[in-house]
């Protein structure tokens, strides 16, 4: 992390909105006395939350709003902010970059916001916690500060060093734990004194309570008795309603079973006497049903006669149309054998024509090809020929060119000639004169050869070569000049004349044209010929073709006779068969209508039959109801002198039980009007339905429940007037003291655990910060050494017993003089000791960024050179912004910042980089 930059706008004296930007390394700010460097830190003190005017060199807070100039106005708020870059995440927000702000009005509204979203103080300090940074850590060290570590009371240099330890976060949980336990303690106090005062009033009107319970038992036992003596004496009532209800519905159902009874027997006197009637009336009808029934079957008898002669007649002309049917199915199979075989033959005489058709369509076809192709050959002729007489025509005007070309020619030879003076006579002469040269030459070298041999053959080694040889050479020679002579009578225009692009060339051209042409002439009148051949034996071919296809014709047509034929003897055949098919159903139809008139005969004489067997049994049966008729009117007339008795006696019984029913009836009534007195009464005392009871069990006697009874109104008479509000009272009594009383017990046990809690705390703290202390112990004698060239600086705690409350004590001896207390350096020794324990501090916990304010004040050139080593030193770890007045102090920074009060009264910030390189004058004019 480090500082980034710090906007200010209205603080102090920088009236106008100035952005300060800072670098890594060490920044030194210079300025003249008063230019606003010092407020520079305090501007960042002031964002860091620090609430103290004396720190921040004011008599109130809104005195660091920029109070203006001679030509400038006051402001009315102060705004600082700043930007913290947190890529290493040491501040634990999630943010790379943070914008801390504080702004304060006139008015005295102060607010706070960290990236623009506004927030409480307490969140500001809680963000650096531990870090070193913070109002009161040891990121900012200014001569006021040093004064604090070095101070008289080492009770006020134990927040540097607990910053370093990291215990700032429990101190400030401690001073939470504390409060709370405090709140905690507190509460309790609060809490029993109320208790206190409940607890009187909770005991009095237990007791009252209590009287108001028991008489209200009293009562309910009361009125539990009464409720149970009233049950008794209702059930009671009830018992004997329900016996008397039962014995009423014994009698009115006897009383209904009775009188059912003879209604009974009334009905079935009526019944018999109907039945009397009605069989009477039976046994006439069926007497004359006997009679008549005699007579049908006499008539039955001789039909049936009559219908079996019939069905002999009808069966002997069925065999006789089942014989004809025989004969005419024997000629239909053979009828149906010819047709099948005369349709095969017919099949095969239509496949052989349709074979035929098919071939004379093919020849058909050829020789409309044929024609075709004739066609095409005579139109090539036809093209052919006219292609001749072009090519004839272009032959005739090459020939016309020839001439005229080889006119030309000659005119051209001519005159080349001319111009050339050439002499035919001449160069012939000199062509004669060279051959005859070269004839001699060679007569020579023959005789010379000749000479050779014969000199070889007389032994004559020597011949005279040199000689020959020289004769050679001239005569050469010579022919070689007569060569040349004879190459210098040629024209030399001839070659103009067969260069390529010559008249001769030209003729040549035009001579192998006319070759072309006449050859495609030749070529075309071949072809014609051919074409001619090709069309004559075409047409002899097509000849034989329509030769062929006559006859194919006259076969078609001869079959397609035979066919006709054919058809038409199946036709008859077919006719034939139709006419047998129609008499076999004729003769079939009228059997079928022998069978069904058989059928008929047969059945009506079966029905004939059945009816004759009916009639026998009617008759029987009707002879046998006749008797059981006779016998059941006997039976009846007995049957009603009985019932008459019987009903006699039975209305006798009936006049008894009427009577039984009406006394039952007033008895019953009466037990009803006393159940309903018992529950008026009931009612009209305890204000209360005695229904509501009726299943309540009741074990005790009339006796003793009248005894009880008695026992518990005198008991309750004895309790005398009784407050009956107590018991509500105490109700609500009662729960606010069950309340307090369990409030105090889970306050105790918060007080339990905040103690432990803070123990905890107090524990943690001390180990951390007793680690801390010794290191930093050792760190400040080893920087102490280097600062002071020697010497020997020591921490010592006060209460060691107790060192999260005890102060620190320093002592330091520099070099060559005794071991003193801090008190009783020089100012110098004691800045540098103090520097010795900043750095010593930083060597534990570095802070991200460090601001010194004039603190190498004091420092003699030697001290101020060994600081100034120490600081970029520590450079490498942290941000350093150091204001200063030492030139060696500058040199040594990375960075320059120039404060200036170009305008009075107005701070403005001049960045110079390179000291000593780019700008030095304007650093020297500004330091
Ligand atoms: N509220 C304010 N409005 C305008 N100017 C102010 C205000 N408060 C302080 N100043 C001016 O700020 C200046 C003091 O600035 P500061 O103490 O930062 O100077 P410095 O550069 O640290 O000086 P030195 O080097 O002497 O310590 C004074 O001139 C004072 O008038």
């Amino acid at each position: 992390m480090i500082l980034k930059a710090v906007e200010l706008f209205g603080f102090k004296s920088f009236g106008e909105k100035t952005r300060i930007e800072f670098r890594e390394g060490v920044t030194a700010i210079v300025g003249p006395n008063g230019c606003g460097k010092s407020n520079i830190v305090d501007a960042i003190k002031w964002v860091l939350g620090e609430q103290s005017t004396k720190t921040l060199r004011t008599s109130s807070m809104e005195e660091v709003i920029f109070n203006g100039t001679e030509d400038r106005k006051p402001l009315n708020v102060a705004e600082v902010t700043l930007i913290l870059s947190n890529n290493e995440g040491h501040l634990p927000l999630d943010f790379d970059e943070i914008a801390i702000r504080r702004r304060v009005y006139r008015s005295g509204e102060s607010e706070y916001a960290i990236n623009n979203a506004p927030v409480r103080l307490r969140d500001v300090k809680e963000l650096f916690f531990d870090t070193g940074i913070g109002k009161s850590a040891y990121s900012i060290m200014e001569q006021g500060k040093i004064d604090q570590i070095l101070s008289s009371r080492p009770e006020d240099r134990r927040q540097i060093f607990e910053e370093a330890a990291g215990i700032t976060r429990y101190r400030q949980r401690e001073v939470e734990a504390n409060q709370k336990l405090l709140r905690t303690e507190e509460n309790m106090v609060h809490v029993e004194s109320v208790l206190r005062e409940v607890e009187k009033r909770y005991h009095a009107l237990k007791a009252q309570a209590e009287k108001v319970e028991r008489y209200r038992a009293l009562s309910e036992e009361i009125f539990q008795i009464e409720i149970k003596q009233s049950l008794l004496k209702y059930r009671r009532i009830e018992k004997a309603l329900v016996r008397h209800r039962e014995r009423l519905r014994e009698r009115q159902e006897e009383r209904s079973r009775l009188k059912e009874q003879i209604h009974r027997l009334n009905d079935s006197v009526e019944d018999s006497l109907d039945t009397m009637g009605s069989l009477e009336h039976d046994l006439a009808r069926y007497q004359r049903e006997v009679y008549g029934l005699e007579v049908k079957r006499h008539s039955l008898s001789s039909q049936m006669t009559l219908l079996s002669e019939q069905i002999s007649e009808i069966e002997g002309k069925i065999s006789t149309d089942r014989v004809r049917e025989q004969h005419l199915r024997d000629r239909l199979l053979r009828i149906e054998s010819s047709i099948v075989e005369k349709e095969k033959e017919y099949e095969r005489i239509l496949e052989e024509r349709r074979h035929i058709q098919s071939q004379i369509q093919e020849w058909e076809e050829s020789i409309a090809v044929s024609e075709r192709q004739i066609i095409a050959f005579e139109q090539e002729i036809a093209d052919s020929e006219g292609m001749i007489g072009e090519l004839e025509r272009e032959r005739e005007h090459l020939h016309g060119e020839l001439a005229n070309l080889t006119e030309e020619i000659v005119k051209e030879l001519d005159e080349g000639l001319k111009r050339s003076n050439f002499s035919a006579k001449e160069r012939v002469s000199l062509s004669h004169a060279l051959r005859e040269s070269l004839d001699h030459l060679l007569a020579r070298i023959r005789h010379r050869r000749e000479i050779l041999q014969d000199f070889k053959r007389l032994g004559n080694p020597d011949p005279p070569f040199e000689e020959w040889l020289e004769e050679m050479a001239r005569a050469v020679e010579q022919a070689r000049d007569l060569y040349a002579a004879y190459l210098a009578t040629e024209p030399s225009f001839l070659e103009a004349f067969t260069a390529p692009e010559g008249i001769i060339t030209k003729k040549r051209a035009i001579d192998n044209l006319l070759e072309d042409v006449t050859k495609k002439i030749q070529s075309s009148r071949e072809r014609i010929a051919e074409l001619q051949t090709r069309i004559r034996e075409v047409r002899t071919r097509n000849e034989q073709r329509r030769k062929s296809l006559e006859d194919l014709r006259l076969t078609s047509t001869r079959i397609a006779t035979q066919a006709e034929a054919l058809r038409e003897t199946v036709n008859a055949l077919l006719r034939d068969k139709e006419e047998t098919l129609s008499l076999i159903n004729q003769i079939q139809k009228e059997v079928d209508l022998s069978n069904r008139r058989l059928d008929t005969v047969k059945a009506s004489l079966h029905a004939l039959e059945r009816e004759q067997k009916a009639l026998l049994q009617e008759e029987a049966s009707c002879r046998e109801k006749i008797v059981q008729i006779e016998r059941n009117i006997k039976e009846k007339n007995s049957a009603i002198s009985s019932h008459e008795n019987e009903i006699k006696q039975k209305m006798g019984e009936l006049s008894r039980l009427q009577e039984d029913v009406e006394r039952l009836q007033v008895e019953v009534a009466r037990y009803e009007e006393e159940i309903k007195g018992l529950e008026t009464y009931f009612e009209d005392q305890h204000g209360r339905s005695l229904r509501e009871f009726l299943q309540m069990e009741v074990q005790e006697n009339p006796g003793d429940l009248a005894r009880v009874l008695a026992e518990k109104r005198e008991e309750r008479r004895r309790l005398g007037n009784v407050n009956f509000m107590a018991a509500e009272e105490f109700k609500d009594v009662k729960d606010r003291y069950e309340f307090l009383v369990s409030q105090l017990s889970d306050l105790n046990k918060a007080k339990e655990n905040l103690t432990t809690v803070l123990q905890e705390i107090r524990r943690e703290s001390r180990e951390l910060f007793l680690a801390t202390y010794e290191k930093i112990k050792v760190n400040f004698h080893q920087v102490f050494r280097r600062l002071f060239g020697g010497g020997r600086a020591e921490l010592k705690l006060l209460d060691p017993s107790d060192p999260l409350e005890s102060g620190i004590e320093i002592f330091a001896q520099p070099p060559g003089k005794k071991l003193e207390h801090i008190g009783l350096l020089s100012g110098g020794e004691r800045s540098l000791t103090a520097v010795a324990l900043l750095f010593a501090i930083y060597m534990v916990k570095p802070s991200p960024f460090c601001i010194l304010d004039e603190i190498d004040a004091p420092l003699d050139e030697n001290n101020i050179g060994r600081f100034v080593e120490l600081l970029r030193e520590f450079s490498e770890r942290s941000q350093f912004i150091v204001i200063t007045h030492n030139k060696k102090t500058i040199t040594g920074a990375d960075n320059l910042l120039g404060v200036t009060m170009e305008e009075s009264g107005i701070s403005k910030i001049v960045t110079i980089r390179l000291l000593g390189k780019e700008e030095p004058s304007y650093a020297e004019d500004i330091v």
